[in-house]
C-alpha cells in the first residue's frame, strides 16, 4: 500500500533526521510508530502523507511514485488517507458536525445519508452533546477527538495518527484505541505514532521504532 525504499530526510543543512528508511505498510495492517522525542515520527508521518518530500530515496503510495505525481493526482491519493496531525486542522467557522462530515460532503454525499453516522461516531468519542459547537470553544482533548472522528468517518484505506491519545485521560484513550481496532477490522491499515507504552501493550501490533535516524521493526 505504501512503500519506502532507502528514504533519507534532512531539514536545510542539518544532519539527516531519517536515514535509509525502508519498509512496507501492507493493506489492513496495524502498526505503532514509536521512538524518543525528536526521533522523527511526525516527519515520517508527513512523508507518508506526501506533505513533505524526502531528500533521497523512493516513496510509493498506492502504486504511484510520490515524487513524480502531478498536481491532480496528489489530492486524489490523499483522499484515500485519513490523518490526525497534532495541530488538528479543524475549520473554525464550521460546527463540529460539519467538520466531521466534511470528507463525506466532498465526495458529494447528501446530509440525510450521513447524519446518523456522524452523530453516532461523535457520541462514541464523547462529543454527542457538542454537535453544534464550534472548534474554538473546545478543549485540546475535545478537538483531538473531532479530528479523529473526521479522519475515520469515510473509512479511509489507511489512517495516520500522530499521538492521537496524547490529550485524553486513560479511559478515553482505551475507547479511542477500540475505535482504531474496529476501523482496522473493517479493512483500514492503521499507523499510530505514540510514546504511550501502555497503549501499545493493549494491541498485538507491529512496532516501528525510530532512533538516531534509523528504523527497526518488531512483530
Ligand atoms: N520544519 C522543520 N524544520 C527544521 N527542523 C525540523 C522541522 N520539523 C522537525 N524538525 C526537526 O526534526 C527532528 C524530528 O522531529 P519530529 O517532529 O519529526 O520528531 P518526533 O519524533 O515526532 O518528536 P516528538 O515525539 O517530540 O513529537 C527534530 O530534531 C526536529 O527539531
Amino acid at each position: 500500500m505504501i512503500r519506502f525504499d532507502n528514504v533519507g530526510l534532512r531539514y536545510g543543512l542539518e544532519p539527516e533526521v531519517l536515514s535509509d528508511i525502508s519498509f512496507h505498510i501492507p493493506a489492513q495492517s496495524f502498526q505503532f510508530l514509536t521512538g524518543p522525542s525528536g526521533a522523527g515520527k511526525t516527519s515520517l508521518l508527513r512523508l507518508l502523507f506526501m506533505s513533505l518530500r524526502p531528500t533521497r530515496g523512493q516513496i510509493t503510495v498506492f502504486g504511484k511514485d510520490a515524487l513524480t505525481l502531478d498536481r491532480h493526482e496528489l489530492p486524489l491519493l490523499r483522499r484515500r488517507i485519513g490523518v490526525v496531525f497534532q495541530d488538528f486542522r479543524l475549520l473554525s467557522h464550521m460546527t463540529i458536525f460539519e467538520n466531521v462530515a466534511l470528507p463525506l460532503r466532498v465526495r458529494g454525499k447528501e446530509v440525510e445519508n450521513y447524519r446518523r453516522d456522524v452523530s453516532e461516531l461523535l457520541d462514541w468519542v464523547g462529543l454527542g452533546d457538542k454537535l453544534h459547537a464550534f472548534p474554538p470553544v473546545l478543549s485540546g482533548g475535545e478537538k483531538q477527538r473531532v479530528a479523529i472522528a473526521r479522519a475515520l468517518i469515510d473509512q479511509p484505506e489507511i489512517l495516520l495518527a500522530d499521538e492521537p491519545t496524547g490529550n485524553v485521560d486513560p479511559p478515553m484513550a482505551r475507547r479511542l484505541l477500540r475505535l482504531f481496532i474496529e476501523l482496522n477490522r473493517s479493512g483500514t491499515a492503521v499507523v499510530i505514532a505514540t510514546h504511550d507504552l501502555g497503549l501499545m501493550d493493549q494491541v498485538d501490533a507491529r512496532r516501528m521504532i525510530l532512533s538516531n535516524g534509523r528504523l527497526d521493526m518488531f512483530g
